[in-house]
């Protein structure tokens, strides 16, 4: 898991690295800018492209004018450089550098007004006029310069964040620039993994510019950033003797006469993500297509459930499909009264605990739920901004001692001791209908397996994106169905 910071603290890694590796600022500045260079310039092959960079007069410019001077001497043959010139104040790295630069042939230009812009033509734009140091909306001259340098046509890149987005909290503004491609230093940003960032980024890169690691893994910061190797060192290996009762039983409260799809996929995906035996509990006409399309998933009509000694279960989940009657209501109230171990409560589960505050305020410790963003406000209330949701978020998991898993692009997984964990995996092809009652069933199936709660949850959602983002490199659109194939292979992939 890595340590993922703001923008003070990484402000704090830089000045430890600089005074305990120890490196000058300087030269901090030239290694990072000399990574930029080298990621870029495996993208960008043909030498001969126009490249202009824009350059602020602080660390981020400092950056800017250093990538110049680099790609210069790396044979990029039409390298030139405006130094947006709004203001006096400059650092002493960007002041060096540009002492740097005037030793080169590479034209400098002032540029003191944004009109002067006018009739511009570049196939590159680098972007280098505000890094993470942003602190208040630009003003109107930098907003001006902005809005006129996305109208450009060139591919456009920028060095640490795009200008004008802050590396987290709420937007300043609406004007930023529109880039391309990111390259930034060390860590991903908060601000690129909410969807606030989308319509201003359509990819980013991180390359690591040797900061200290042992400084920032040791920062008290909340969030982390789960990527592949934190899972394959999780997953159990399966020993010899090990039978169906050490896997557990997962029970499935899912389906109704219209929906029992979800369901069968909730039910498919349990069993496909090693839980020993999976039942599910749906309306008596799921009876056939369940016997048909899963022989291995066991059925427990509605009607038993009632009689049915919870306690056998080692996971229940509840709410794929589950629509939001009475029926559903009375289940929920059941569930929460009897069975005291965590239950993954999803969809109609989910929207039925939003139109009853107590009850959701009585569903058993470390629970879990795993509302999308509308779901999410449906239970907590109206957000117009993620970061307002984050804040919910965070609140209302340690005030329930339960997990919420926010479901996007980069899902969030929020702790009842305050953690923050992002999920690196996904693909935008997994936009489809059904694919959160596959998470579900897997977070459920891992927790019956004696997961402890939070690597379950982990687990499943990178194992779930991971698997998604993989088949979105060959199709549009990944069918749920298709994803649960893959999960046995993937698991026993990714643990050899
Ligand atoms: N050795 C290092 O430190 C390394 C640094 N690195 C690079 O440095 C970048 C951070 O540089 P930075 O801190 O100098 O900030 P940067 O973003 O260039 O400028 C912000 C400054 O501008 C101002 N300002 C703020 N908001 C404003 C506004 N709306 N409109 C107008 N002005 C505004 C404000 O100053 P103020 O006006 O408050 O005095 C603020 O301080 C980082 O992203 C990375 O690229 C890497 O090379 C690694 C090594
Ligand atoms: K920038």
């Amino acid at each position: 898991m890595l340590k993922l910071l703001n923008a003070e603290q990484t402000k704090l890694a830089d000045q430890y690295t600089i005074e305990n590796e120890p490196i000058p600022s300087l030269e901090l500045m030239e290694r990072a800018s000399y990574t930029f260079v080298k990621t870029f310039s495996e993208r960008f092959l043909d030498k001969k492209k126009t490249i202009t960079i824009f350059c602020g007069k602080r660390n981020n410019g400092g950056d800017g004018l250093a990538i110049a001077r680099l790609l210069h001497q790396d044979r990029y043959e039409f390298v030139d450089v405006v130094i947006v010139d709004f203001s006096d104040k400059s650092t002493p790295e960007f002041d060096a550098n540009l002492i740097a630069l005037q030793q080169t042939d590479v034209s400098i230009f002032y540029l003191k007004n944004p009109e002067e812009l006018e009739g511009k033509q570049t196939d590159v734009i680098i972007d280098a006029i505000f890094g993470i140091g942003l602190s208040r909306e630009l003003d109107q001259s930098y907003q001006q310069l902005i809005e006129k340098l996305n109208l450009l046509s060139g591919k456009k890149i920028s060095v640490d964040i795009p200008s004008g987005m802050p590396s987290e909290g709420r937007l300043y503004g609406n004007v930023i620039f529109k880039a391309d491609w990111v390259i930034t230093f060390q860590r991903p940003k908060l601000n690129f993994l909410l969807p606030l960032s989308a319509p201003y980024i359509k990819e980013w890169k991180v390359v690591n510019i040797g900061l200290n690691e042992h400084f920032i893994e040791n920062t008290a910061s909340p969030y982390y950033w789960i990527w592949k190797k934190d899972i394959s060192d999780h997953i159990k290996v399966r020993k010899s003797f090990d039978h169906k009762g050490t896997y557990g039983h997962n029970l499935i409260i899912a389906g109704d006469i219209d929906t029992m799809g979800a369901a069968l996929l909730t039910a498919e995906s349990s069993m496909k993500s090693g839980s020993g035996l999976t039942t599910a509990c749906i309306p008596q006409s799921g009876i056939t297509a369940l016997n048909a399309r899963l022989p291995e998933v066991m059925y427990l009509s509605r009607e038993n459930l009632d009689n049915t000694d919870l306690d056998k279960y080692s996971s229940i989940c509840i709410g794929p499909g589950l629509g939001k009657t009475e029926e559903a209501k009375a289940i929920i109230i059941h569930l929460i009264s009897t069975y005291k171990k965590p239950i993954v409560f999803d969809a109609d589960a989910l929207n039925i605990l939003a139109e009853d505050e107590n009850l959701l305020s009585q569903i058993p410790l470390h629970s879990i739920l795993t509302p999308h963003i509308k779901e999410f406000d449906r239970l907590f209330g109206e957000h117009h901004n993620c970061w307002d949701r984050i804040e919910t978020a965070f609140r209302q998991a340690q005030k329930l001692q339960s997990y919420i898993v926010l479901k996007n692009r980069y899902t969030m997984i929020f702790t009842p001791t305050g953690l923050c964990y992002f999920n690196s995996s996904g693909s935008p092809a997994m936009a489809i209908g059904g694919m959160g009652d596959v998470l579900t069933g897997m977070i459920s199936s891992f927790i019956a397996q004696d997961y402890p709660i939070e690597n379950a949850i982990i687990i499943a959602v990178f194992l779930h994106g991971y698997i998604g983002e993989q088949l979105g490199q060959k199709m549009y659109v990944v069918p749920p169905t298709k994803l649960i194939k893959q999960i046995p292979y993937v698991i026993k992939d990714l643990k050899s």
